[in-house]
């Protein structure tokens, strides 16, 4: 898929952009700080309905200003769909398809796929959990957008649940309504953990496989997901090379609801929900050794390096190169890291990438170029598109 044309209004530091795009590669040219990444989020938002920088959406609103618009014309297969959302503050944000408004911004899921390389990935390796879970659960919203409900109903379950737990440890506090609760949790959190698991054992041989082309030296790479349920988990979950199963979700409901009987004291006594998806952490391991504690730190970015680049391929190999976005990669990474990244970019559909200069981007990737530029104005410094020098 490709983004044919993009626009923006008060998003971070654009008052207005608004830019035909084309298959191949892009790259956006400028100073720092002039606002080439601000666009990159700004399609990473389109795709997940979330920024890789910031956890709240009041730094996306251009300061001063109440709302900000993103929109996209994206081309898939030769079917092009438009596609636009308006974040508001303090109130809830609203989305279009082909003009016409969606129910809910998260219907526009999987109508844009991006996978954004950028600096602080090194998190994915070095990082708490709540990263690597937000990195499976984002793809996995990509692959099989009816996740993003599963996701939704979960969280608000969980929310709901903590809730009580807090006040259940007080005298005379009514628990009657915890083995409901348990109920919805285990019903949509097995769902959840189902396809973790199948993502996780499809995602495994990418990783893998892009591991070694970027550091043949080291030990292999591999994943697997660690679930909360811990030793509760039939031995089999425990393999990670085991294809999924059809009564999986099953399996895991009956064990989720088992171990919240188990853990249910605990829960009540620290107030807090202890087992679930919102627990749980993808394993990242170098030969047998986790990477977070044993990984240097060249190993870690070419960890971090490989999730993105077997997210690309797993996403690829259903059918459809999502879109590449590169921020500000190229002068991170060493010579080879750089080979396979750009190996990969260069037959991707379509490449936008951020460059201070256009020297940071291997030749390989010789790109057209849009030039980028910070003004200051009336109405504050704001980033505009300025002509540049294109390559011979
Ligand atoms: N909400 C906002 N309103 C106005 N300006 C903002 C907002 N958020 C960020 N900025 C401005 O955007 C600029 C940073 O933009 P961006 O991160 O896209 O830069 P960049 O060109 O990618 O820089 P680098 O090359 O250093 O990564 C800064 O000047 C910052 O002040």
């Amino acid at each position: 898929m490709f983004v044919r044309a993009l626009s923006l209004r008060d998003f971070r530091s654009w008052d207005t952009f608004s830019h035909d795009l084309e298959p191949g590669r892009t790259v956006f040219l400028g100073a720092n700080g002039n606002g080439k990444t601000n666009l990159l989020e700004a399609l990473g938002y389109l795709s997940t309905l979330s920024s890789h920088r910031v956890s709240t959406e009041a730094p996306l609103l251009r300061i001063g200003s109440s709302k900000a618009q993103i929109g996209a014309a994206v081309v898939n297969s030769g079917r092009e769909l438009t596609v636009d959302i308006e974040l508001n503050q303090g109130v809830a944000n609203r989305a279009r398809i082909n003009r016409s408004p969606a129910r809910r911004p998260r219907e526009i899921l999987g109508i844009l796929r991006t996978v954004l390389f950028a600096p602080e990935d090194l998190a994915l390796v070095r990082g708490d959990p709540s990263e690597r879970r937000r990195f499976l659960d984002e793809l996995l919203t990509a692959r099989l957008p009816r996740m993003a409900a599963v996701r939704s109903d979960y969280e608000r379950v969980l929310r709901q649940r903590s809730a009580l737990l807090k006040t259940a440890n007080r005298a005379r506090a009514d628990l009657s309504t915890l083995d409901v609760w348990d109920g919805h949790l285990a019903a949509h959190g097995s769902v959840l953990l189902a396809e973790r698991f199948k993502l996780v054992n499809d995602l495994l041989p990418h990783v893998a496989q892009s591991y070694r082309s970027i550091a043949p030296e080291s030990r292999p790479a591999g994943v697997r997901y660690k679930s909360s349920l811990g030793d509760s988990l039939p031995p089999e979950f425990l393999d990670v090379t085991r294809a999924p199963a059809l009564d999986d979700q099953e399996v895991l409901e009956a064990v989720f609801l088992q171990e919240l009987s188990n853990v249910r004291q605990k829960e009540i006594d620290r107030g807090v929900c202890l087992v679930g998806p919102h627990r749980d952490d993808l394993e990242l391991i170098l030969g047998t050794e986790p990477a977070k504690s044993f990984a240097s730190h060249g190993e870690s970015w070419s960890f971090a390096l490989s999730l993105r680049l077997g997210s690309f391929e797993l996403l690829r190999s259903d059918g459809t190169d999502p879109v590449l976005l590169l921020d500000d990669v190229f002068a991170e990474l060493d010579r080879r890291r750089r080979t396979a990244l750009a190996s990969v970019a260069a037959g991707a559909e379509q490449v936008l990438i951020t460059a201070a200069v256009a020297e940071d981007v291997p030749p390989e990737l010789e790109a057209r170029r849009i030039g980028i530029e910070m003004v200051d104005t009336e109405q504050g410094r704001i980033s505009r598109v300025v002509p540049v020098a294109q390559p011979e």
